[in-house]
This record gives C-alpha cells, sequence and structure tokens, in this order.
C-alpha cells in the first residue's frame, strides 16, 4: 500500500497528528503508551538478558514520555525485576491523563518498585549516590520526548547530567532526552545513550543514533483517513505578536449576473474559519448583494456585469496582495469571462500563487487542457472536482466504488499522473491526491453525510480550502484539513437543525463547533 501516507521517518507534529487520528479513530491514548511501554519492556528485557536479580533505574518526566517511563517500571516489575523509579518534579504536576494513571499505579505496586517524586535538585543529587543507584544494571531515560521545547530547565537538566555522568547502559525512550527530534539539533545537552527505543517511526532528526522502532498500535487508517490531528494542525495558532493581515489574506474571485451566493458563501466560510482580511473580486452590479452577507467583507467591483479581460490588471494587483486566491464560484459561461479565465489561470500558473480552482473554473480548465493551453497543473494549485466536473478535465470511464479504497485510489491516481497537481475530488468519500513524479499520495475522507448534496456546500468547501491555504497550510494540507472540516460542519448543521440543511447553517455553526471541539 506503498501509495497510501506512510512516512519514513517523522517529525513531533506528525506524532501528534497521528495521535489525535488515532483517537478519532477511537484508539484512546492510554492504550498506545501501554503498546508503547510493553514494547519497550519486551526490547530491554530481551537485549540485557534481564533476570529477577536484576536492578534498572528510570528516570521520568512529567509528560507522555515520562508516562511510557512509568509503564514500563511496571512491566519490569511485573517480570519480577527490581525497579527505582525517579519522576522529576512534583507528581501534582504529571501532565496527562495516561501518564497519571501509571503514576499511581506504579505506587499501588509495591513489592519491586521503589518511586521517588524530586521536589529539589538536592534531592536528586543525593538519590543518584544511592546504593540501589550505583549498582544498579541500566538506566532508562524517559525525561523528554516529542514534546520538548525551549533551553532543557531544572531539574531536567540535572537529571539528564547524572544520566550521563554514571556508566550504566543508558536507553532512551522515544528520544534521547534534550535533542531535538526534528531536526537532531542538541541546544544545551542530551542524553548520550547507547540505544533508542522509539516509536511508530524513526524521528526525522536522528543520524548516527542507534535505534530501534517499535510499533505501538498506530493503525495505517491514522495516516490514511483524515481526522481530528490533520485539522488541529492546520489551524495554526496565531503568534503573539501577529498584526492585521498575518493570519490570512484571502482574495475570492467569482460571482456574475446571475450568480452573487457562491463567492459570497466562499468568503463568509474563510471569514468564519478566522482568517484575518478576505477581498471578494466580483462583477460589477453584485458587489452590493455580497456587501449585504457581512460588513467584515471587503467588496470590490470589476468593470462590468461579467469579468472579462479588462479586468486582468485587478485581479493581477489584488493576487499579489493575497497570500492565496481562490477563483471559481459562480464565475459563469459568459464567452468573455472564459477568455479572463484563461489569461489570469496561465499567469497565476506561472506566479506560484497558492491558488484554489473551483466550480466552473474547474470546467474552464478542463477546455484549456483540451486545447492544449494547459499541459500540467503546478503543485500550488487545488483544484476540488466532483466526479462530473473531473470528467470534464480527464477522459475516464468507471471507477471503482467509492468504498473500495485502495482500487479507487491506484486508478485516481493513474488518471491524475497526467494533469498533476493536487486535487480533491469529493464524494461520499472524498479523495484528496497530491500528484508527485517521486511518490503520489492520496488521503481518504469520510466525515459529512448525505444532506450535504445541496447547492453551496463545495463552495463553503472551497472557501475552507483558500482559507487554510491563506494561512500558511500546503495545498496538500489545506485539502485535507478542509474536506475533513466541511464534513464534520455537515453533520453538525444535522444535529443542530435536522435533515434539510444549507450551506448557510454549516457556516453558522463554524466558530461554535471549532471552540466546542477545543480547536
Ligand atoms: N503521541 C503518541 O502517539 C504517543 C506518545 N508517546 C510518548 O509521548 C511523548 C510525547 O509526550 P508529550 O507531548 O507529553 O511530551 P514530553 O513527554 O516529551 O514532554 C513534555 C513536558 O516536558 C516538559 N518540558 C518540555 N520541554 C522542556 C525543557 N526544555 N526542559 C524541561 N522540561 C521540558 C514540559 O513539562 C512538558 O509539558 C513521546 O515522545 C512518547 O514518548 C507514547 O506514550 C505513545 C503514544
Ligand atoms: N452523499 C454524501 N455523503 C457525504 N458527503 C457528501 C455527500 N454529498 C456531498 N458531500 C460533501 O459535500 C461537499 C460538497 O460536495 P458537492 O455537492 O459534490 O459539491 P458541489 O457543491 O460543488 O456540487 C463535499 O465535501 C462532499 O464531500
Ligand atoms: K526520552
Amino acid at each position: 500500500m506503498s501509495f497510501f501516507f506512510d512516512k519514513d521517518t517523522i517529525t513531533a507534529e506528525d506524532v501528534s497528528q497521528l495521535d489525535a487520528n488515532s483517537a478519532s479513530l477511537g484508539i484512546p491514548n492510554g492504550y498506545l503508551m501501554e503498546c508503547a511501554g510493553l514494547q519497550a519492556t519486551n526490547k530491554i528485557y530481551e537485549h540485557y538478558k534481564l533476570n529477577s536479580s536484576s536492578s534498572v533505574v528510570i528516570m521520568c518526566g512529567i509528560g507522555n514520555n515520562g508516562g511510557d517511563g512509568l509503564c514500563i517500571a511496571r512491566h519490569l516489575a511485573t517480570r519480577g525485576i527490581s525497579v527505582f523509579v525517579i519522576l522529576l518534579g512534583d507528581s501534582i504536576h504529571i501532565r496527562t491523563q495516561e501518564s497519571r494513571l501509571n503514576w499511581e499505579l506504579v505506587n499501588t505496586l509495591t513489592l519491586k518498585i521503589r518511586s521517588y517524586s524530586i521536589k529539589n535538585i538536592k534531592q536528586l543529587k543525593t538519590l543518584c549516590k544511592s546504593e540501589f543507584f550505583m549498582n544498579a544494571d541500566i538506566i532508562i531515560d524517559a525525561l523528554l520526548g516529542t514534546g520538548v521545547t525551549g533551553k532543557i530547565r531544572e531539574p531536567i537538566s540535572t537529571a539528564i547530567d547524572m544520566i550521563n555522568q554514571s556508566n550504566l547502559p543508558k536507553i532512551s525512550i522515544d528520544v534521547p532526552s534534550g535533542m531535538n527530534p526534528d531536526t537532531g539539533q542538541i541546544t544545551e545537552k542530551s542524553v548520550n545513550c547507547d540505544f533508542c527505543i522509539t516509536f511508530h517511526a524513526k524521528k526525522k532528526g536522528f543520524a548516527n543514533i542507534k535505534t530501534w522502532v517499535a510499533p505501538i498500535g498506530i493503525p495505517l487508517e491514522a495516516s490514511l483517513f483524515i481526522g481530528d490531528g490533520d485539522l488541529r494542525s492546520a489551524i495554526k495558532k496565531r503568534d503573539k505578536d501577529f498584526h492585521k493581515g498575518q493570519y490570512g489574506k484571502l482574495l475570492v474571485i467569482g460571482g456574475s449576473s446571475s450568480y452573487s451566493g457562491a463567492p459570497s458563501l466562499a468568503a463568509m466560510s474563510a471569514l468564519e474559519l478566522g482568517i484575518d482580511l478576505c477581498i471578494c473580486f466580483v462583477p460589477k452590479g453584485i458587489g452590493n448583494v455580497v456587501r449585504s452577507f457581512s460588513p467584515n467583507l471587503i467588496v470590490q467591483e470589476g468593470v462590468a456585469e461579467n469579468f472579462s479581460n479588462s479586468d486582468f490588471l485587478q485581479a493581477k494587483k489584488l493576487s499579489n496582495w493575497a497570500d492565496a486566491v481562490l477563483i471559481g464560484p459562480g464565475l459563469g459561461k459568459d464567452p468573455k469571462t472564459v477568455e479572463f479565465f484563461e489569461k489570469y489561470i496561465l499567469w497565476i500558473l506561472g506566479k506560484k500563487i497558492p491558488c484554489v480552482v473551483d466550480a466552473d473554473g474547474i470546467k474552464m480548465l478542463g477546455k484549456l487542457f483540451k486545447e492544449s493551453k494547459i499541459a500540467r497543473l503546478t503543485s500550488s494549485i487545488v483544484i476540488t472536482p466532483h466526479m462530473e466536473e473531473l470528467k470534464s478535465i480527464v477522459r475516464f470511464k468507471n471507477l471503482p466504488k467509492f468504498d473500495e479504497i485502495e482500487k479507487r485510489t491506484k486508478k485516481l491516481i493513474s488518471i491524475l499522473e497526467k494533469i498533476g497537481g493536487v486535487i480533491l475530488v469529493k464524494g461520499v468519500y472524498d479523495y484528496v491526491i497530491k500528484i508527485s513524479k517521486k511518490r503520489s499520495i492520496c488521503r481518504v475522507n469520510r466525515s459529512g453525510c448525505p444532506e450535504m448534496a445541496v447547492g453551496g456546500t463545495g463552495d463553503v468547501l472551497a472557501g475552507l480550502t483558500s482559507a487554510f491555504l491563506s494561512i500558511g497550510n500546503s495545498p496538500f494540507n489545506s485539502a485535507c484539513a478542509a474536506v475533513y472540516l466541511n464534513g464534520l460542519l455537515g453533520e453538525s448543521a444535522k444535529k443542530s437543525y435536522g435533515p434539510r440543511i444549507h450551506a448557510t447553517d454549516m457556516i453558522k455553526n463554524l466558530k461554535s463547533f471549532l471552540l466546542f471541539k477545543k480547536f
């Protein structure tokens, strides 16, 4: 299944994404910690040929890396090994439920485990001179993992020194504490481990570390199906010192004499997601209709009641201002608009400004492909066709059913390789595909409900995709996060208002939904 989204090395961000996606699939975080603890225990037990006369020191932090260490302590003790647990910090500060549970369990098992929580460095130094510490067979480093940030603080800093000063064999859990797992950088100090037992996949920054990778039950589905983790990481946090415009400037080009709702729905979705600024560039005569949706929208009108080449200069100017562009919703099919679109799209393909093409824009793209005016889309373009729209761009007959994932993915990739770009194929399951010469990848979205098959929900999706682009996400990640959120909004609108939902109900629910889900 190499076309699915599995990676050889992963970052801390990937880890938290996979973790949250596993939770979306119903796998509690504590299960993963239990697997991690048991896998590490098995490896250590076999590698060092431990037996009931062995003794082990485990240094634990107050995050989940420490939780893994506490879990290992329990499993080693179960095998009759004497364990000496040192928690670096007060137990009331343990950060997660899973780690706290493991701390409580460690303190319930009294036969083979002794545990200490360190209040100050002096206490730590005394413990490190104790007979147990000096005579142990190995020392396990579960101080810091993928959650490390900034300079190493006390008492962890001294604990790292203590581990490094000891002559015992040293095993690091997940990450050698102190090392940045994404870059391999050691700002100050890190544990000089003999080897590292790392979970799920090797971390990106590991170069010269002896590593053993342990699977911990993160299922393939957590990488294949888009979930909470994707959405959480796409909703980027505003930096404290951000000023207006740094969290997304979006340009929506759409609308025509017949359609004013489509660009309005897209722009409103983007605004409700929380981006800073959205300019709607619409043809003359519909500006006030779009304005009436919200005073927060900035609306500019073109020269005539349908776009034409006379609007090209203004479209270019506004695009250069924007972080991302959405073109297509409600554009119509006026021949002059088709000319304008062609000119604009050829320009933007050359500029690499992140851009979403939807609705009428997709049909016009199809024409450009047919006339060989475009050979290939660039990786900065996302198109969001449903099946019929996709047929206007590339020829194909039938596809395997929506839930025959492996077959459908293979077929879609072979079809889409001809056109390139990032393609979000809408349907009961949405398929987000990034075509690349090296290796094309596919993610699948299962959120959403049949009640969403009404006018306007596609415009909301296009608005969300371009909004995610405007705050700095990659085209692929933007499409994934948007289609997942769009489906959740459909489900949530159905819960709030019953089966007769409109696109406006989805937008209405956006802010409270994100707040409720703590995004
Ligand atoms: N996400 C997953 O899928 C799983 C993660 N697991 C473990 O969880 C770890 C990540 O857990 P967390 O996110 O809680 O992070 P960590 O356990 O790496 O550490 C986070 C805590 O350490 C402290 N800290 C961070 N930087 C520090 C510094 N520079 N100096 C001193 N203290 C510092 C802070 O109190 C912070 O809350 C992984 O490395 C792995 O060991 C496992 O339990 C298995 C499942
Ligand atoms: N039957 C369905 N089940 C689940 N989701 C659906 C269904 N029909 C449409 N959707 C979702 O609604 C959104 C809009 O899709 P669609 O109606 O095809 O767009 P458009 O408005 O462009 O025609 C997409 O995210 C799609 O996944
Ligand atoms: K560690």
